[in-house]
């Protein structure tokens, strides 16, 4: 850190450059940029250098105010931010992205440097505009819209000086700031040159992230990508351009901007990229079929640049269909009921396309998966979805039910055969699924004297009722499921080979959810079923998309009914979800991000000796009375369920673990 003695000479140096500027002997500063920003610091904000500022962290009210108005960009910087920070936080530095009126709104630190960093203001909420905090790589990149590295003593305010921080802007589509990554480090090296791959680094993902903002803001156009290099284009293509259905320009990235400014044409209304690339318009709408690469090239109108192009489809607007159900049905037909299971993750298509092959073929499906994982809804689709989907579907979990009821349950049983059962028999599910599908859930549950009859009706497709001397005929579709090994089951004598040879017609594998890429379309969908009207901002979106999910998708229903059970104004924050949400990320740097939001809420309940006032405690207490029952308590207390969980923020309580 630096000493009083060190700010004591840095305040005398802007000081004398305020007062000689050019002249300053003693320091200068160590580029234009800086030396532009000191000026303004001095006259135009009338900083003064020799009252250092503490860090300015604004209130949460403000800090979701100003994340709000960056909400659908904060969405898509989440990875690339994260992939930033995990390349440079070994070397020591955070990483802060701030809006465009210095604000920092996403904030990535080591939880460790926690009280120093708050200190230093590298911090959620942080203000770092130019007017309050001085010269700084945020502050100044907002008002040069350029890249820089602000060094030490670059700072202007002289409690800064230890720091180095590096900035790049990112620009909307329309060329507006929109926001400032930065990554800075509380020690560094002395000299400025040990920051240029800092600043070679921040530059590359900053245009990364725009280009990404860019692609999605235009999903729904054509996109025309394009580089002088022809090997580059396909993966990392400079220039962007989103056209009209006449091949009109409707907006350009940053570097495509830049080609437009320097042929004059960036104030035209109306740009045609046929003329700015001297060709027809069929000859861009045609590149992907006529060329092998799907790569052409193009010369720049009135120079001698060539510029190799290649197109983006758009993306159809699908609305609540996920935009790659589109590739799952490609090969197959479109099956609804099984397309929109997933999106887009690799292990879910390998499994719908099998599901949509097997769906009508009479043989039985073992379909595997962790519990919560979606087994019963993957054979329900696949019921639904065939043609015997306007018959009976049963689903018999057969680890739920007590073993001396299984086999009446499944097989029935004849009139009189138990002395208070019905007078006239009873069907069991097996009989009730006759032209439909049997659902075995939990089948290495079944009891190995059951697992012979259930061969029997496989095989001979005939149920014997309990007590009844005459099979009846039975044409079902049986699909099982298990979270066990069953193989390991098999060994240990446990299931019967032959039984497992017999449902395993084809196994149908279902990924955990930690390990879906479609987590964020599974979130969308729970959230629309749970409550079409709510909306999940981008802090509690990364939250989700980050926790490791041990009860998988069950886990996720409930987190999010949860949340919107005690969510204000139609919008769950990452102050709803529940603490475990939190805690599984400690490990993970986005968490700090989080947890500094998050209120800090007591363990499983609130002890007797933190309560505080009567109406903790009677909340607590009708809350007990209610065996944690929220509509009971609601009722009791006269107040909306929604006021129950607010209350229960208000005063750090949370249901107990095992609720
Ligand atoms: N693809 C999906 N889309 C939306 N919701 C799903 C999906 N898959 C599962 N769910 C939801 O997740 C929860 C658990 O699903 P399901 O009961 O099918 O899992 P399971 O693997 O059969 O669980 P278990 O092993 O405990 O029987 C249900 O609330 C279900 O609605």
């Amino acid at each position: 850190m630096h000493s009083a003695s060190q700010q004591r000479r840095h305040i005398n140096t802007i000081l004398s450059y305020g007062g000689h500027q050019a002249m300053s002997k003693s320091y200068s500063p160590s580029h234009d940029i800086i030396g532009r920003s000191w000026q303004r610091c001095l006259t135009e904000y009338g900083l003064d250098p020799s009252q250092p500022r503490p860090a300015r962290i604004v209130t949460h009210q403000t800090l979701r105010e100003h994340q709000d108005s960056v909400d659908e960009f904060l969405n898509v910087a989440r990875a690339g931010v994260e992939q930033l920070y995990t390349q440079v936080s070994s070397l020591g530095y955070v990483l802060l992205l701030s809006d465009h009126r210095g604000i920092t709104v996403q904030f990535l630190g080591n939880k460790h440097d926690d009280e120093l960093l708050h200190r230093a203001g590298l911090y959620l909420g942080a203000d770092w505009s130019e007017q309050y905090a001085g010269t700084s790589a945020v502050g100044t990149c907002i008002q040069e819209q350029q890249a820089l590295t602000c060094h030490r003593v670059d700072h202007f305010d002289s409690s800064h000086i230890g720091l180095t921080c590096t900035a790049a802007p990112i620009k909307d589509p329309s060329g507006q700031l929109l926001a400032v990554l930065d990554i800075s480090a509380l020690h560094s090296s002395r000299t400025p040159d040990s920051q240029n791959f800092a600043l070679h680094l921040t530059q590359l993902y900053a245009r990364l992230i725009e280009d990404a903002y860019f692609l999605r803001r235009y999903r729904h156009s054509l996109i025309f990508r394009c580089d002088k290099s022809r090997e580059l284009v396909q993966v990392n293509g400079q220039l962007l351009f989103a056209l009209d259905e006449q091949g009109d320009i409707l907006a350009a990235n940053s570097a495509a901007r830049a080609l437009l400014s320097q042929l004059n044409l960036h104030n035209q209304p109306r740009v045609s990229l046929p003329s700015l690339l001297e060709c027809q318009w069929r000859d861009i709408l045609s590149i992907t079929y006529d060329s092998k690469d799907g790569t052409r090239a193009f010369r720049v109108s009135g120079t001698q640049q060539t510029l190799f192009g290649m197109l983006i489809e758009p993306t159809p607007n699908l609305m609540s269909k996920p935009a790659t159900s589109q590739a799952l049905t490609t090969q197959d037909e479109a099956v609804p009921a099984l397309d929109c299971l997933a999106a887009d993750d690799p292990a879910m298509r390998q499994t719908i396309c099998l599901a949509k092959r097997l769906r009508d073929r009479n043989v039985s499906l073992l379909i595997l998966g962790e519990t919560g994982t979606g087994k019963e809804v993957l054979a329900q689709a696949i019921h639904a979805s065939s043609q015997r989907g306007n018959n009976a579907f049963m689903a018999v979990n057969c680890a739920a039910i007590p073993e001396s009821l299984i086999e009446s349950e499944l097989f029935g049983y004849a009139p009189g055969t138990f002395t208070g059962g019905r007078a006239k028999g009873a069907k069991g599910l097996i009989q009730q699924a006759n032209g439909g599908t049997l659902f075995l859930d939990e089948i290495g549950d079944m009891p190995l004297h059951l697992q012979t009859r259930l061969l029997r009706v496989l095989a001979e497709g005939q149920v014997l009722p309990l007590g009844a001397v005459q099979p009846i005929d039975v044409d079902i579709r049986v699909l099982a499921a298990t979270h066990c090994n069953i193989a390991q089951l098999i060994a240990a004598g446990r299931f019967r080979e032959d039984l497992f040879y017999r449902l395993n017609g084809a196994t149908l594998t279902l990924p955990a959810l930690k390990a879906r890429a479609d987590k964020h379309y599974l979130i969308q969908t729970l959230l629309k079923r749970i409550n079409p009207t709510v909306r999940l901002r981008a802090d509690a979106m990364s939250a989700l998309l980050a926790y490791e999910w041990p009860g998988n998708i069950r886990q996720l229903d409930n987190t999010l009914t949860f949340a919107e059970a005690i969510c204000e104004a139609d919008e769950i924050t990452v102050h709803h979800l529940p603490e475990e949400c939190m805690i599984h990320r400690r490990e993970n740097p986005a968490l700090l991000t989080l947890r500094q939001t998050a209120p800090e809420y007591v363990g499983a309940s609130t002890l007797e000796a933190d309560i505080q006032s009567p109406e903790q405690q009677a909340l607590l207490d009708t809350l007990r009375h209610h065996r944690w029952n929220i509509s009971a308590a609601a009722k009791q207390l006269n107040v909306s369920r929604p006021t129950v969980y607010r209350r229960m923020r208000q005063y750090k309580i949370v249901l107990p673990k095992d609720m």
